[in-house]
């Protein structure tokens, strides 16, 4: 087995999920039609509630950034004109999300709207989180040996808990030490892991960042964050200078910890 050893300085594991967690097949197959299977229904009845209103308003206000954008879906603001405006506005958001979603869109409106939608789903018992069977194993080896383990990952941390707490392994939410998404910043600019890091309290070279893609391993090592690339069946292939130039891993267990030997 290859073994790759964690920097002595690594006092923090930061994992992305898709790719690196979970398989891009659970959230491509699973997740993500549930969403385009069930949007229209889901803003019919929620429509009147608070925090469907703010994802509505927080879808408006992206789409007004991506008006200049090929394909991009305009969402009018209501015009308080009853039943038919309101029918045609929801339609718009449905036509907005898909959009967004056949182009794996990573914005905070999007995702947020997808982690509320997800929440009766997981509650109600329709789904699991498909986690990889090295991942529960090496996190709790990980945490005997002293270290804290966040999440990173363009789902929203509402998201990320879902499926953290409703997994096939079970509950396992309380292997993580807390959760970052995009309102922190994109998981493909470097000042996004400064912000981590100073939200944890450590610097950057004390974090190992794990994903499975290399923009934001390279973003990651910009701020001076240790990063390896996770291969997994499934993921995007790797060109042969991404390859050479990342560690790369296929499993957690290939990771070696100084501390716990
Ligand atoms: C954690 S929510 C489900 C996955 C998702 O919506 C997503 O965008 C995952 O992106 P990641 O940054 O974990 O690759
Ligand atoms: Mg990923």
């Amino acid at each position: 087995m290859v073994v790759l050893s964690v920097p002595a300085e690594v006092t923090v594991i930061l994992l992305d999920i898709e790719g690196t967690t979970t398989p891009i097949a659970f959230v491509k197959d699973i997740l993500f039609p549930y969403i385009r299977e069930n949007v229209k229904e889901y803003l019919q009845t929620h429509w009147e509630e608070e925090e469907c209103q703010q994802d509505v308003s927080l879808l408006r206000k992206q789409a007004e950034e991506d008006a200049h954008l090929d394909g991009a879906v305009p969402i009018p603001a209501s015009s308080g004109n009853g039943g038919d405006d309101l029918q045609q506005m929801i339609q718009a958001v449905v036509d907005n999300v898909c959009w967004q979603m056949s182009l794996d869109r990573k914005t905070t409106a999007l995702k947020q709207l997808q982690g509320h939608m997800w929440r009766a789903a997981f509650a109600a018992g329709r789904m699991k989180a498909e986690f990889f069977e090295d991942v529960v194993p090496a996190v709790r080896k990980w945490r005997e040996a002293g270290m804290k383990v966040y999440i990173y990952s363009s789902g929203s941390v509402e998201a990320q808990k879902l499926l953290f707490g409703h997994s096939t392994e079970g509950d396992i939410l309380e292997l993580v030490d807390g959760h970052f998404d995009t309102k922190i910043g994109h998981k493909v600019e470097s000042e996004s892991y400064r912000k981590i890091a100073s939200s944890i309290g450590c610097s950057t070279n004390n974090i190992l960042f794990l994903t499975d893609v290399t923009l934001e391993a390279s973003a990651a090592e910009e701020a001076d964050v240790h990063v390896a690339v996770v291969v997994r069946p499934g993921n995007a292939g790797l060109t042969d200078d991404e390859k050479t130039y990342y560690s790369l891993i296929t499993s957690f267990s290939e990771l070696y910890l100084p501390s716990s030997a």
